[in-house]
């Protein structure tokens, strides 16, 4: 344990932890001489001899002071080791999360990643200070008080031996016992903040829907999972720590036969054998403590084994020389890629030109969207590459590719922060007036007009006071901001009001100019201006590709999907 704490500490942390360990150290063993001082202080006043007593007593009174001393040094310095793990945890998640591919963000990852950085981290930067220092001493302060009994006697010393094994197998089997219990019981926290942070953010969904949902159940069943676990826990952890408790008293029952029996036989005096069973008792006290505390390990065990698991994600090898792209075609190179067994992009091959706008258009689940995560690199593709400006993903590396890519995606999140500061995200570095401006270009301003507050009304929750299609203006904003020259969006399939089709289609036209733009297109007006469109067949590859023109010229299937689309739009306008 100690040296996994040290593996995820900083150099601070590790400083601090180390120094506390040799005052704890010091702590113990001064314990334990002092237990030790009793005997002869003990044996001194049942026998009357009071200057001999004296004596003794200012022994336990120096020890006792140092022993004061330690502690207190070894208490403070704990607080600061604790204080610098906490950090030192929190950093090295921070920098893992920012590591991992993007692909590894889902939703039922949020309970896992809060659990640890919350309740988790706290469990584990608590133990310099409050659990470790009790279970050093727990073994060590025993530990001198053994050596110690062998210089008075050797017999009742080895009763204390032969427990000792026993002791440790109760001790690790306490400790296991619980750890079990809590590694289910953290997996079902994590699956109900999941749950619970899901059902939460579907609630509009769900009043329509009644009791009885999908959701409520799903909710109710992870609620009383956890229940369950927790009771589990704490029925197997109570019998762990009573067992071991009953483990510690034989080994105090035993050195009280063995002592009745050598002084039935009269080879240890009755002051002497007072003295030694009260010793053994106080050997048995720190024992018990670190018993009750080898829970307290177990649940830190269990974040440092998630904290492990979360190390061992692979991320998407990165170059060492990372390249520049000279141009920013994409080009998709027979192309395989499944989220499981099955591909949901077979032998894909195209090419989008600089500067140009390709439509993606194709059946609900044919890999559209797949197609613009491949580009921003949240996967690599199991084979064939994916390159820009014909240099492969992957030699290009991820830092490079965020920075060349600007996604727009339908399930925009806008944080709970006011308009402006929602856009400003895109570049910090830039004025509010140059903010303004990029967000006017995409059409944002229409909302600054319209809420009260303008520029500085606030979106609500993940932008729950703004519309699909508004969000979505505002992530185009973001893109406009970002610069970036080559820009994935994903149109919203909702059908929009006029106003904001209006918008969008604005939005649109100002962020494609001088940009590659890659488009999984759902309005008619970007199908027809693109100067690309790509028509995928639903079986993971290419259906057709051409110009608007060329395509409905052809009369094959994009005319077809094309004709059924305006017919469709015309009989939702006859409607409205
Ligand atoms: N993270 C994921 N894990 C597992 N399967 C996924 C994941 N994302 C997408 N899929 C599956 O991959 C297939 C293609 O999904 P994709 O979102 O690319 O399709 P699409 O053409 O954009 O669909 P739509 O038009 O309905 O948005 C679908 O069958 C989908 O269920």
């Amino acid at each position: 344990m100690i040296r996994r704490l040290l593996h995820y500490s900083s150099a601070d942390a590790r400083r601090l932890l180390v120094t506390e360990l040799v005052f704890i150290v010091g702590t113990a063993v001064l314990q334990g001489i002092a237990f030790l001082l009793l005997v002869p202080l003990l044996r001194a006043l049942f026998l009357g001899d009071i200057d001999a007593a004296r004596s003794w007593l200012t022994a336990v009174a120096a020890v006792g002071a140092g022993y004061v001393l330690t502690t207190w040094f070894a208490s403070q310095i704990g607080m600061k080791a604790s204080g610098a793990m906490l950090d030192s945890l929190l950093s090295r998640l921070g920098d893992r999360l920012v590591e991992l591919p993007v692909a590894w963000f889902g939703a039922d990852r949020s309970g896992l990643i809060a659990g640890v950085a919350t309740q988790g981290a706290m469990f584990v930067s608590n133990m310099p200070y409050a659990i470790l220092r009790q279970i050093l001493i727990g073994f060590i302060t025993p530990g001198t008080v053994l050596i110690g009994m062998y210089v008075f006697d050797w017999r009742l010393a080895v009763a204390m031996t032969v427990m000792v094994p026993v002791l440790m197998i109760g001790y690790r089997w306490l400790r296991n016992t619980i750890g079990r219990g809590d590694a289910v019981h953290a997996e079902a926290v994590a699956d109900a903040s999941n749950r619970v942070i899901e059902f939460a953010r579907v609630q509009p969904a769900l009043r329509t829907a009644g009791d009885g949902s999908i959701a409520d159940r799903l909710v109710e069943d992870a609620l009383q999972n956890q229940h369950r676990a927790y009771r589990g826990m704490l029925v197997t952890g109570g019998a762990g720590i009573a067992t071991f408790a009953g483990l510690v008293q034989l080994s105090l029952t035993l050195l009280l036969v063995v002592g009745a029996y050598l002084a039935i036989g009269g080879t240890v005096d009755i002051a002497t054998l007072i003295a030694l069973l009260v010793l053994g008792a106080r050997f048995n006290e720190p024992i018990v403590a670190a018993g009750d505390l080898g829970g307290g390990v177990a649940v830190a065990r269990t974040t440092l084994d998630q904290l492990d698991r979360l190390a061992a994600v692979e991320a998407l090898p990165e170059p060492v020389d990372p390249q520049a792209p000279a141009a920013w075609n994409i080009e998709f190179d027979d192309v395989t890629f499944g989220y499981g067994d099955t591909p949901v992009l077979r032998n894909l091959s195209f090419t989008a030109a600089t500067g140009g706008m390709t439509a993606i258009v194709g059946p609900s689940g044919s890999g559209k969207t797949t197609i613009t995560k491949l580009i921003a690199r949240f996967y690599d593709p199991e084979a064939g590459t994916v390159s820009i400006g014909g240099v492969p993903l992957p030699e290009l590396g991820t830092a490079v590719v965020e920075a060349a890519v600007a996604p727009v995606f339908q399930d925009v999140y806008l944080f709970d922060d006011t308009i402006l500061n929602n856009v400003w995200l895109g570049n910090p570095e830039l004025s509010r007036e140059e903010v303004i401006a990029a967000a006017t270009r995409a059409r944002v301003d229409e909302l600054a007009d319209r809420l009260p507050g303008g520029w500085d009304a606030r979106v609500g929750e993940g932008g729950s006071n703004l519309s699909g299609g508004e969000r979505q203006r505002v992530s185009i904003a973001r893109a406009l901001l970002k610069d970036a020259p080559i820009v994935l969006l994903d149109e919203a399939t909702a059908a929009l009001d006029i106003g904001n089709e209006i918008a969008i289609g604005q939005a649109v036209d100002a962020i494609r100019s001088d940009r590659t733009l890659i488009v999984v297109a759902h309005r008619l007006q970007t199908i027809m201006t693109a100067d690309q469109i790509i028509m995928l067949d639903g079986e993971g590859g290419i259906r057709e590709t051409g110009t608007h023109l060329e395509l409905l010229a052809a009369g094959g299937a994009y005319a077809h999907y094309w004709t059924e689309r305006v017919d469709a739009a015309g009989w939702q306008l006859a409607h409205d």
